[in-house]
């Protein structure tokens, strides 16, 4: 059901074909199509640079403070179409972005950066409290490090944190960004593994972008992958893991190392934007 955009599932986000400029000349993204499944975990997926943040952030409404502008194309979510303009009506949408780099409030305490996730939710203190102990829930450690400063607090636990912040909102979406970032493998996994545990206990739909293919196609159900600001290929995660192109040039499983698709004459990726 959650094997993607073509299997019938309910669509919840739709990107249609969106360019990017940045400061009126830097054309980022040419032209980037992807669908959300309710429900699903889908993950866009690509090296330094690719557009996978522009991505995210023309979909939060967070272009506009960076010089960022969609020249052309469309989003929408449940079929509304997003003017990309106010993070704050995104978020009341139900879609809420994790900024890669977790971004904390160092100066505040664990909890009270969580609390800052609830702030624009009307719907009481019990209902707010009852949040704070899911994601205590969910992430044990900061349960204990909850009168912690967060600026003194590990990476691992910062990204806790981030994403912690973002449930508070109780967000139908999380655009999750690069949630492996400087982080130890086992701390990966067990970042990974809270996300796959929200999506199917809490039923939070994911996209999250990520440099690390491996653990993104170990727990998304399809993949999108992006190279100088074009989807070069998608498909469900356990196809794309398989796929030998991928294999080759995102897993590192050749002999020759890892290769960008550019570097290849005869690769055998659809190549879309040429059809
Ligand atoms: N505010 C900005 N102004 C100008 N150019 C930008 C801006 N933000 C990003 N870019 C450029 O847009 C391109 C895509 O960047 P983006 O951050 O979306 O890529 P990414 O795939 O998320 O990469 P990374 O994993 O390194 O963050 C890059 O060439 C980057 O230099």
């Amino acid at each position: 059901m959650l094997d993607g955009p073509d299997q019938g599932s309910d669509t919840l986000l739709e990107v249609n074909n969106i360019e990017v400029i940045y400061n009126h000349v830097i054309l980022v993204l040419k032209g980037v199509s992807l669908k959300v499944p309710k429900g699903g975990i889908t993950s866009l997926l690509g090296g330094n640079g690719a557009g996978k943040t522009t991505t995210l952030k023309a979909i939060s409404g967070l272009l506009r403070s960076e010089r960022g502008e969609i020249t052309k194309g469309s989003i929408s979510y449940r079929g509304e179409r997003l003017t990309g303009e106010d993070p704050a009506a995104q978020v009341k949408a139900g879609i809420i972005q994790v900024m890669e780099g977790r971004h904390c409030f160092e100066h505040l305490t664990v909890e009270e950066n969580l609390l800052t996730g609830a702030y624009t939710r009307r719907d009481g203190r019990g209902a707010t409290e009852a949040d704070l102990q899911m994601v205590y829930d969910y992430f044990p450690r900061l349960k204990e490090r909850r009168k912690s400063q967060a600026g003194y607090t590990s990476g691992g636990e910062q990204q806790m944190v981030a994403i912690g912040r973002a449930l508070m909102s109780r967000p139908e979406t999380i655009l999750l960004d690069e949630p492996s970032m400087g982080l130890a493998p086992q701390l990966v996994e067990q970042i990974f593994g809270i996300v796959k545990r929200l999506n199917e206990e809490q039923g939070v739909t994911f996209l999250l972008a990520e440099q690390n293919t491996n653990v993104a196609l170990r727990f998304a159900h399809y993949g999108y992958i992006l190279e100088s600001g074009r989807i070069v290929m998608d498909g469900p995660a356990a196809e794309l893991r398989e796929n030998p192109d991928v294999k080759e040039f995102y897993l590192g499983m050749s002999e020759e190392g890892r290769k960008s698709f550019r570097d290849v004459r005869s690769y055998r990726r659809r190549k879309r934007w040429l059809a």
